[in-house]
């Protein structure tokens, strides 16, 4: 086991091994959904894969953290609710759920954790997911979980993330994201060609595109991890060839990447665009769905993700928590645009958010970065 004489060491322990089962779930899952579509283009209002797979993670990581930490009082904050799963009419989805969780759970031994003693029925699934109604705030312990960040990613064939974060006293101590479709050369990352549609061929199931990995970080360590995740009948042994993570050495904004949501609907690309350029960066944007634009930052394959959501959307704590501390264990800086930390300590939203999120590689980078916010905001078009 993990670092366990440490201060988290065991909470951290179990959240990497939860990921891990998490992403094995949604890769399944995904790959049922590429299957299904193979040859055809999948209905665009399609999105009951991504429902399955964002209930199951929701279930099976509350089933897992109440059973092995402190029991039902463990407390979630998460995405999913359970109201449009509960109603009559999501029967088929309730019971594919059922199946892909207890799927999931049975392979527990392979991650080195114990799986139920019997079968889950549907009101314990239920229950798990529902269990998750925390709101976090300044006082006590609370894990903070996006089950699939990046839906549109995950429903495109695309990237998306497995993200738990874990709070104590309103601020960040723990952050595990999976990335299952995290690829090991960067410019497979880049999709700056959306694709509209599930596409089994591409990219090619290589090796390469199949890989994923689990990173992690302790707040305070100065250390964040990358681990592959596993394949087949393989089993996860700790540190599972852990390997560290250092964020990018590059600080000048000529030779930099920068990274921002793919969607227009999600960050104000043309400001960004306008940003960029007065600081000098010449690379073309690495548009990436969900927190893997955190990854790709923590793992040195991109300097900058900027993120400036349209006024008045609510940034939430689960979409950032995970991320957040794993790029500043890996020497990144992350901040809103006035340069303040992100505060988690405000319930489901990060409350107070002056206009934007800028992670960097570093301080000299972010610092350019902040400035330029200043220099361009008043002749913006926020
Ligand atoms: N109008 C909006 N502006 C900014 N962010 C939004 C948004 N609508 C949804 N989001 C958030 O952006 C996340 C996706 O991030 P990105 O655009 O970087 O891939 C979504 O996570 P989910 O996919 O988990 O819902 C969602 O929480
Ligand atoms: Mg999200």
């Amino acid at each position: 086991m993990a670092e366990k004489n440490d201060k988290y060491g065991k909470e951290l322990d179990l959240a990497v091994r939860i990921v891990h089962m998490a992403c094995s779930l949604c890769q399944k899952v995904q790959q049922s959904l590429v299957s299904a579509a193979s040859g055809h283009v999948l209905a665009k209002d399609d999105d009951s894969p991504v429902t399955i797979a964002d209930w199951s993670v929701q279930a099976t990581v509350s089933w897992l953290l109440s059973e092995f930490l402190e029991g039902w009082s463990v407390s979630i904050v998460a995405e999913e609710d359970v109201q449009t799963l509960s109603k009559p009419e999501a029967a088929s989805l309730l019971s594919a759920v059922v199946n892909t969780v207890n799927e999931c759970l049975a392979e527990a031994p392979k991650y080195g954790l114990q799986c139920p003693k019997k079968v889950l029925g549907t009101s314990q699934i239920l229950e798990a997911i529902s269990r998750c109604n925390s709101t976090g705030g300044p006082t006590g312990r609370h894990w903070v979980l996006d089950p699939v960040d990046g839906t549109l990613g995950f429903l495109r064939g695309d990237q998306y993330a497995v993200a738990l974060g874990f709070l104590e006293d309103g601020k960040l101590v723990l952050g595990v994201l999976g990335c299952p479709n995290y690829p090991m050369r960067k410019e497979l990352l880049n999709y700056n060609h959306q694709c509209n549609q599930i596409k089994p061929t591409s990219p090619p199931s290589s090796d390469i595109w199949q890989k994923g990995c689990v990173m992690y970080a302790r707040r305070g360590t100065g250390q964040a991890w990358m681990q592959p995740l596993i394949h087949g009948d393989t089993k996860f042994e700790w540190p599972n060839s852990a390997t560290l993570l250092q964020a990018s050495p590059v600080d000048d904004p000529s030779l930099a990447t920068f990274c921002e949501p793919v969607e227009k609907a999600n960050s104000n690309h043309l400001f960004t665009e306008g940003l960029v350029n007065s600081i000098g960066l010449k690379n073309r944007p690495m548009r990436v769905h969900s927190m893997v634009k955190y990854a790709a930052i923590a793992r040195g394959d991109a300097e900058v993700y900027i993120k400036f959501a349209r006024s008045g959307y609510k940034e939430k704590i689960w979409d950032h928590a995970a991320g957040v501390v794993i790029v500043e264990e890996a020497g990144g800086v992350v901040t809103d645009a006035g340069g303040r930390p992100l505060d988690f300590s405000r319930g489901l939203y990060l409350e107070g958010l002056d206009r934007g999120i800028v992670a960097c590689s570093g301080p000299i980078l972010h610092d350019k970065i902040i400035g330029a916010v200043y220099a361009s905001w008043d002749s913006s078009n926020l």
